[in-house]
């Protein structure tokens, strides 16, 4: 096992936060699992190509590859996932990117997706969904669809603080509510797994603030709190009335008609913004009857979770669903999509969540004439019905080419 993997590019300058963009930052990539090895090439190549042609060589990604997931234990040892210098590169450089990666279902290794969430308190989940002309949708009216969705990302069940059924921790855990908590209600407490779900007034604040920062910067008309606060009136309840509480508190909101909706004007356009809450599983079907009515989305990690690929499903799907991770300090940027393995090597599945994923890391950059292109190179590889086998699925009249064709295709069309 050898200490160091990693080779930092020559040529290349850190990003500092609070020091302006250098023209050559070296940004780290985790490659990923399973279609990582296929989509992170072809993202890196049509991001190249942006810059390239968006700055005429006066700007240049260099690219470090740091390893965590399958590769990792290649390279580090069976039982390393993500290495102590990937964790140190990660924070180092501030902004990143990655693949997917694997995460096995019931016992095994926790997520080292979560894991990177919490290690960098990337407390924002930032997943916007837009309708891209062409993408085959069953909407009637996809291009109505256009919401950003803020998750919580370092709280709630994902906090990993769980015990499996009929275990020590399981155990004690249920003989402490039993015996010194007065609960009553554990149906089955010999065979009961036992899950703890902390929501923090803190947590929530923070999370609840960048999404309506978010709406005033992009003048956006609503922000809507989504949660079970019906049912898990602690947790998904006070992450509702936080919500509400601190849009009033910090952004000056008033009620509407004696509340709990309230509103206040944008410092920066004069326009309304709306703050509402809907409930979690309203919500999923308003999304499908009435997606105009919702713009930006803030909600706790589980919602958030199932939220972000059933939208993305109202737009063409996972393929095509980009994300960030963004905490006050560092960035990683990956797609909504996981590792689906059984394309993994075959140079098929859409690199567009990715691809997008870049862009949106671009834009964090300020480097926004590259991003432009990128998406106009999407909107124009899409028109041209030159797409993966995905959408060729659902198109009439498409040519279904490969991932690293799609690339090439949004290259061509810069
Ligand atoms: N952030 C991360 O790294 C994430 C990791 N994961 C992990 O990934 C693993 C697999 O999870 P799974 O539930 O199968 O979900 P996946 O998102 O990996 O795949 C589910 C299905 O979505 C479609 N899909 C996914 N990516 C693409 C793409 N790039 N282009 C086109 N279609 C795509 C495919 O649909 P079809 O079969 O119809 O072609 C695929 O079978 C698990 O270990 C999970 O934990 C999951 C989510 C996020
Ligand atoms: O970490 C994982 O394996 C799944 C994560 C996930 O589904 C997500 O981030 O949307
Ligand atoms: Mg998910």
């Amino acid at each position: 096992m050898s200490a160091s993997h990693i080779t930092v590019p020559a040529g290349g300058q850190k990003i500092v936060p609070g020091q302006p963009i250098p023209n050559n930052p070296i940004i780290p990539f985790i490659e990923g699992d399973g279609i990582g090895v296929d989509i992170t090439p072809v993202m890196k190549d049509v991001i190249d190509a942006a810059v390239a042609k968006a700055y005429g060589g006066q700007k240049q990604i260099h690219w470090m590859e740091v390893y965590a997931g399958e590769k990792s234990t290649r390279l580090y040892g069976s039982d390393v996932w993500l290495p102590e210098e990937t964790l140190a590169a990660l924070k180092e450089y501030s902004v990143s990117i990655k693949g997917p990666m694997t995460t096995p279902v019931g016992g095994g290794i926790r997520s080292l997706n979560v894991a990177l969430r919490q290690e960098l308190d990337l407390y924002q989940c930032v997943r916007p969904v837009r309708y891209f002309k062409g993408v085959p949708s069953p909407l009637k009216q996809p291009e109505l669809v256009d919401m950003v969705i803020f998750r919580e990302n370092t709280e709630d069940i994902y906090a990993g603080i769980e015990w499996s059924a009929e275990s020590e921790g399981a155990r004690k855990v249920i003989a402490f509510l039993q015996n010194e908590m007065g609960v009553k209600k554990i149906r089955f407490p010999d065979t009961s797994g036992i899950g703890i779900k902390p929501v923090s007034i803190e947590g929530s604040r923070r999370l609840v603030r960048a999404a309506i920062r978010y709406a005033i910067d992009n003048d956006r008309k609503s922000v809507t709190i989504v949660h079970k606060g019906n049912i898990m009136k602690f947790t998904e309840g006070l992450f509702r009335d936080v919500g509400y509480q601190l849009a009033q508190e910090e952004f000056g909101a008033e009620p509407i008609d004696g509340g709990p909706w309230c509103k206040f004007s944008n410092p920066r356009t004069g326009n309304d913004i709306i703050i509402k809450d809907a409930i979690a599983d309203a919500f999923l079907q308003q999304i499908l009857l009435r997606p105009a009515e919702y713009d930006v989305v803030a909600t706790l990690n589980l919602n958030g979770d199932y939220i972000s690929d059933a939208l993305a499903a109202q737009v063409g799907g996972i393929g095509i669903a980009p994300g960030a991770n963004i905490s006050d300090r560092y960035a990683i940027f990956e797609a909504t999509h996981g590792t689906a393995p059984k394309y993994a090597g075959q140079d098929k599945v859409n690199p567009g969540s990715l691809i997008l994923s870049a862009e949106m890391m671009l834009r964090h950059l300020g480097w926004t004439q590259a991003a432009d292109l990128v998406i106009r190179a999407m909107e124009a590889a899409i028109a041209d019905k030159q797409v993966t086998y995905d959408f060729a699925r659902l198109m009439d009249g498409a040519t279904e080419v490969s991932c690293s064709a799609f690339g090439r295709a949004m290259i061509d069309r810069m």
